[in-house]
């Protein structure tokens, strides 16, 4: 199977290169960088430590293998969008790790996955994939008694906040509540805000180091809370579950999947 990894000199496409570079039936189709990068032409290979594979680093997908089976983004929400339209054009699947996108961005990934597979998902991780159920149903257990906080903590060089995940993690524990996370999200309290609102769901982000990605989600009542975590050590963690749905994707009809398909979770 051949992929081509967009944002291949990043944390997560560096990561990606090298599990390709060791899995036995998939091959390293391509590598693409921003436009305006100094390591273009840079051999990935060599870039990750793994000696040449003769996949020099292009500026734009059109460079790569068009014969790909699939491309697997994380890179940024603008740089997506580009390798979105990209693959409709070309009807290759897509992989989105990307987070951070709009509301007006998320229409047309679902736009385009009426013509192409493709997977978007905040984490990769089988952990949190399992988390985002139990979240679910212990919201839908404890019920609107239990005020629900979500916090979590990533590296100093992460841009977008809340994390992608913690978003997801906020609208499992809302739908198990009957609410649109949207209408009931805060994110962040300052000052004499007065008592916690009931029915909202409040977000704390933290930044520092070099932490992979850390989430809690707090139930909390009157004489009691219960706490579901999830901490990712590594992001190989990450990058196995982007590969597995990269394998999942290319014998699925077009359509919007998450990892929650991928590892049969959705009626099970
Ligand atoms: N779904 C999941 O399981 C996970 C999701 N993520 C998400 O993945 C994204 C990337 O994370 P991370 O790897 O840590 O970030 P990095 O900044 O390390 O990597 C992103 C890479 O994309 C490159 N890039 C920017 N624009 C383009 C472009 N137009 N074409 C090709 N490449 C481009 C960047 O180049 P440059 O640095 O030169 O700008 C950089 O090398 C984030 O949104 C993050 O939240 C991260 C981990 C897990
Ligand atoms: O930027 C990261 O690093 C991560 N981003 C994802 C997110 O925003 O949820 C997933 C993971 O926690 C790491």
């Amino acid at each position: 199977m051949n992929i081509i990894i967009t944002g291949a000199p990043g944390r997560m496409g560096r990561t990606l290169v090298t599990l390709v570079h060791e899995h036995s039936r998939l091959t390293l189709a391509g590598a693409t960088d921003r436009p305006d990068s100094s390591l273009l032409g840079t051999d990935i290979g060599a870039l990750c430590g793994l000696g040449e594979l003769n996949v020099p680093l292009v500026d734009d997908l059109e460079q790569c293998d068009p014969a790909a089976d699939v491309v697997i983004d994380f890179t940024t929400p603008a740089a997506s969008m580009d390798h979105l339209e990209y693959c409709r054009q070309q009807g290759i699947g897509l992989v989105i790790g990307t987070t951070g996108f709009s509301p007006e961005e998320k229409d047309l990934i679902a736009q385009a996955a009426r013509e192409i597979p493709i997977v978007f998902a905040p984490n990769y991780s089988v952990g949190v994939t399992v988390l985002l159920s139990l979240v679910k149903q212990t919201a839908a257990l404890l019920g609107d008694d239990y005020d629900v906080e979500i916090v979590e903590m990533h590296h100093r060089h992460k841009v977008d906040a809340p994390s992608g995940t913690a978003l997801r993690l906020g609208e499992a524990a809302a739908e198990g509540l009957g609410r649109n996370l949207y209408d009931v999200a805060v994110y962040g309290r300052e000052g004499a805000e007065g008592p916690r609102e009931q029915q909202t769901i409040g977000f704390a982000t933290l930044r520092g180091g070099d932490v992979v990605g850390d989430h809690t989600v707090v139930y909390a009542t009157e004489g009691e809370r219960i706490e579901l975590t999830h901490k990712a050590s590594n992001r190989n963690t990450f990058a196995k579950g982007a590969l597995r749905a990269a394998q999942w994707l290319v014998d699925q009809p077009a359509g919007l999947y998450d990892m929650q398909d991928v590892l049969g979770l959705k009626n099970g």
